[in-house]
């Protein structure tokens, strides 16, 4: 007999058996049916967890895409502590005690172990994120482990990681490098340059403010405030108030948010606008790197070109020169004034263009790479994108060579060939071309 006939075939008009052996069956009969309906709400209780836990909508972490660099990592403890400390210890006369936001990038790599190697104490401080091949990034952090410079791991969207930094360490400069680059990029991932080049200035600034005793602070503008400013050379009494990119849009309200800081909290702020910095160790995001690699591939290179066949040219400025720029800011920054919170005296508040003074169309940039890399390019000539980018960059660069002596000294030519032997020594190597 199935179990089934022992149900009636009309709700409540059960009768009740006496015979032991229907109780006993009958009691199996609940006793499993209890067991089946507590196995399923488990089930149904544990599928509720799961769904709550990933569900993007319960964890703000998850939800926001640039937020997710703010959950992942680890610090804190003696042995992390020890390792801030040493990488952070000033080992000159008079030398300075640094912070380098954006240290495995490629600008952040050459300043960092240029600091150190004159005895200044350099502390890293980078997310790793993957807006290009970290596998480069984690390249540049082994070299510059190799010489004594620990990259600290962590956003600087985390505060409490930052006023950790300033617990540990007196830092008497930041040199602020972290950010979203990368002009035509912007269109795609808006949100990335508000949290990094915005959100994130801000909490640093934040922490600086408050810091005891509070750090000069010299950080990244960029070229591209100028905008649809056609005046040239771009010098920094021009209009900037044209950006033609969000990512430009970013590096300018930097620039207004330092004034703010400067003005309230008496803080020693100085941007420095960078002009298409290129050299070993770039980034891989940036066309003459991934004209490098596509020269060296067999495939055709997409050349812009503005309206009426206008040329399309950049100021291309050699790393090396930024980085001599970017330590005369930092030599020549003037102590904060506030402490607390408070702002004792006027500070120091400066913009400084850093850039060649030699604009080169991007097709002669193109001639050099065929040249050097020995490979007939196909051109592929096609209109500016209406995504960002400008037509044409020309630094004007006296206010920097007036007051921080700044004098580049590498062209284009002689910066490339430097580049591809890098590139070509880097990606022979075993490593691969980033895509
Ligand atoms: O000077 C600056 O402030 C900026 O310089 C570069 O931006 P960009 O000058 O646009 O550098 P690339 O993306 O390397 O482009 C260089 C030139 O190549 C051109 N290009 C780019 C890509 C391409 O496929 N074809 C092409 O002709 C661009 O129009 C541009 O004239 C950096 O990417 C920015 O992060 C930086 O802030």
């Amino acid at each position: 007999m199935s179990h089934l006939d022992d149900i009636p075939s009309t709700p409540g008009k059960f009768k009740m058996e006496k015979s032991p052996f229907i109780q006993s069956r009958m009691r199996w009969h609940w006793q499993s049916s209890l067991a089946k309906l507590t196995f399923w709400s488990i089930i149904f209780f544990c599928l509720i967890l799961i769904f709550f836990f990933r569900s993007p909508s319960s964890n703000p972490l998850l939800q926001d895409p640039y937020r997710r660099s703010l959950r992942t990592y680890n610090w804190g403890g003696p042995a992390w502590e020890k390792r801030v400390r040493s990488s952070a210890r000033v080992r000159s006369r008079n030398g300075f005690s640094v912070l380098v936001t954006g240290a495995a990038g490629f600008v952040g790599t050459h300043v960092s172990s240029t600091l150190k190697k004159r005895g200044d104490g350099v502390l890293g401080l980078d997310n790793f994120n993957d807006y290009y091949d970290p596998s480069l990034k984690r390249a540049r952090q082994e070299l510059l482990e190799r010489s004594g410079v620990f990259i600290v791991e962590g956003d600087i969207n985390d505060s409490a990681l930052l006023m950790k930094l300033f617990e540990v360490v007196a830092f008497t400069h930041v040199m602020h490098l972290a950010a979203q680059a990368g002009v035509r990029h912007a269109m795609e991932n808006p949100g990335s340059y508000v949290h990094s080049n915005i959100a994130g200035f801000v909490n640093l600034l934040e922490v600086c403010k408050s810091a005891n005793p509070q750090p000069a602070i010299v950080w990244a503008s960029s070229s591209s405030v100028y905008g649809l400013n056609n005046k040239v050379p771009f010098s920094e009494k021009d209009r900037t108030d044209q950006p033609a990119s969000l990512y430009a849009a970013t590096k300018k309200a930097g620039e207004e948010i330092a004034h703010t800081y400067n003005h309230i909290y008496g803080l020693s702020l100085t941007g420095l606008r960078f002009f298409t910095v290129y050299g070993p160790w770039g980034r891989p995001d940036m066309a003459y790197f991934f004209f490098t690699r596509d020269i060296l591939k067999r495939k055709s290179i997409p050349i812009f070109e503005a309206a009426n066949h206008g040329t399309v040219a950049r100021d291309f400025t050699y790393i090396d020169d930024i980085v001599k720029g970017c330590l005369a800011a930092l030599d020549t920054a003037k102590r904060s004034t506030g402490t607390g919170g408070k702002k004792k005296g006027p500070a120091q508040l400066r913009v400084y263009n850093l850039g060649n003074t030699s604009p080169v169309p991007v097709s002669n940039l193109v001639s050099i790479l065929e040249r050097l890399l020995k490979v007939k390019v196909k051109r592929n000539i096609m209109k500016l994108p209406r995504n960002g980018d400008v037509q044409f960059t020309h630094a004007n660069i006296s206010l920097a060579q007036r007051e921080l002596g700044y004098k580049p000294t590498t062209d284009l030519q002689t910066g490339l060939k430097k580049f591809v032997t890098w590139y070509t020594g880097f990606y022979s190597g075993g490593k691969k071309a980033a895509g």
